[in-house]
């Protein structure tokens, strides 16, 4: 009979880049959890790209102990942009934050080499507030989400090159996040083959630490 399996797709899928474990944690997680593919386009891409380029080949790739949450990446925390990439970073501020809050001055750049993958994690509360914005250039990955006490709840984002990612809420706190390894890197059946992937990430402060407090601004997460 026709509609059946298409049904089932429609279950597990809220639209073409987010899949879940069950439509209750797709429904729960709907502002929480948002991929907004084409947020920029090839030009606004490129000027990122090309404005990061130079200061992230001064870099080597690390692969680091054991435990990283992090493996074959390279980073760096960029204060100063060029009026053009400020401009991109102010409609990723007006998309995923709200008014009340302040984002961390220093924006997280990480460059993953195409076999570079990021291991489950819940970026630290101490460093960093309810709200997570990314920017996806060069190579579509997978974000995969679980939840931290009850694993058979999930999602996976599929992020484009020019995609905008934003974690929030109960998706931030209780959902770890991760980047799927090459090998590993499917969206329900279909593969997405990786390369090297730079994302551009802006991070809202911990609440209770606002611009006019004294002491150093916290790191990155
Ligand atoms: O590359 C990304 O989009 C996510 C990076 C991340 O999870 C982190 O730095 O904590
Ligand atoms: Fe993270
Ligand atoms: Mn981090």
């Amino acid at each position: 009979m026709a509609g059946g399996g298409s049904l089932a797709m429609r279950v597990l899928s809220r639209c073409g880049w987010i899949r879940g474990s069950d439509s209750a944690v797709l429904s729960r997680l709907r502002d929480e959890a948002v991929v907004r593919p084409g947020f920029l386009s090839q030009a606004e891409e490129d000027t990122l790209t090309q404005e990061l380029e130079p200061q992230l080949r001064r870099r080597r790739y690390e692969y680091d102990h054991w435990d990283a949450a992090i493996h074959g990446f390279r980073e760096t925390e960029k204060s100063r942009w060029s009026d053009a990439s400020q401009a991109i970073l102010q409609r990723v501020q007006a998309a995923a934050f709200g008014p009340d809050q302040t984002l961390l001055s220093l924006v997280h750049v990480l460059d993953l080499e195409p076999k570079g993958y990021i291991k489950p994690h819940v970026d630290s509360v101490k460093f960093c507030g309810s709200t997570i914005a990314g920017l996806s250039l060069l190579s579509p990955s997978v974000m995969k989400l679980v939840h931290t006490q009850e694993p058979e709840q999930w999602l996976e984002l599929l992020l484009e090159p020019g995609s905008l990612y934003i974690l929030r809420g109960s998706a931030r706190y209780d959902f770890s996040h991760e980047i799927l390894r090459d090998e590993e890197s499917f969206f329900g059946e279909h593969r997405v083959p990786r390369g090297r992937r730079i994302s551009v990430i802006c991070r809202s402060l911990p609440e209770g630490i606002g611009p006019g407090r004294p002491g150093k601004p916290p790191p990155a997460c």
